[in-house]
């Protein structure tokens, strides 16, 4: 057994747009040393033109972001103990382009090449370690990305929000491939309270520490 493999710990942040994914992301590189990788947000040629033609757009940024994120990932490994991953490839797949599949503005054909593309890409990646899925309603992340400014978000309705959100709850309860933890992001305000900002850490580092045990334990019964 590869001992440099299991010595890696993954934590992907999960959350629908303006859930607070980069801005934890960040947190935890300047508090805890945590390696980042970072969304490919914008370096993406078609976002722009997505929000204002979801229809024409979504299977081309859809594609990309996929390409990206795995071209990320892959090479992750190597570079820090703990990294800490500002969204995961299976909200690609599980909230994104299937919310565009479902509203008809990605079609049967290139939905189905788009599940091959994804599977075949994630067969080389390992599964986080850790899921951290930072849960907020639709008017907190309307007030989010209002005030982060993004102008090619400025026309996202609330309606895009709740089905996304809908997608992330579905999926998130049935996600068994690593340990989980819930953050409420309506609740806690990790950027301007002190006092939430504490909170938040404290959980986060019950469960690193919950999953260095297991780390730890899987090294010990793999390792004579
Ligand atoms: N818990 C929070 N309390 C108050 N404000 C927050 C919180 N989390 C994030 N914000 C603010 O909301 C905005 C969006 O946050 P951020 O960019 O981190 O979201 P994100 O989940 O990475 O979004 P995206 O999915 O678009 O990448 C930022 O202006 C940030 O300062
Ligand atoms: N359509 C689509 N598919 C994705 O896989 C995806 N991942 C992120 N995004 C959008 C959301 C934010 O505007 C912005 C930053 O997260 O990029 C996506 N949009």
């Amino acid at each position: 057994m590869d001992r440099r493999e299991i010595s890696i710990m993954i934590i992907g942040i999960c959350g629908n747009i303006g859930a607070g994914k980069s801005s934890l992301t960040s947190l935890l590189e300047r508090v805890q040393g945590f390696t980042p990788v970072y969304e490919a947000v914008d370096e993406n040629p078609f976002l722009k033109d997505f929000y204002s033609d979801m229809k024409r757009w979504a299977f081309h940024s859809q594609l990309f972001f996929l390409i990206k994120r795995f071209d990320f990932l892959k090479r992750v490994e190597d570079e820090g103990k703990i990294i800490i991953q500002d969204r995961t490839i299976y909200e690609d797949v599980e909230i994104f382009a299937k919310n565009l599949h479902l509203m008809g503005y990605i079609d049967e054909r290139d939905w189905r090449l788009y599940r091959d593309t994804f599977y075949t890409l994630s067969d080389h990646l390992k599964a986080p370690t850790g899921m951290i899925y930072i849960k907020c309603s639709v008017p907190t992340l309307i007030e989010r990305i209002k005030m982060r400014g993004r102008g090619y978000e400025s026309n996202i309705e609330p309606e895009y929000l709740q089905r996304l959100n809908s997608l992330y709850d579905t999926w998130f309860e049935s996600y068994t491939a690593s340990e989980k933890l819930v953050i409420n992001g309506d609740t806690h305000d990790f950027i301007a309270s002190k006092k939430d900002q504490q909170i938040v850490l404290k959980d986060i580092s019950d469960f690193v520490k919950k999953l260095s045990a297991g780390v730890q334990s899987s090294l010990f019964n793999g390792e004579p």
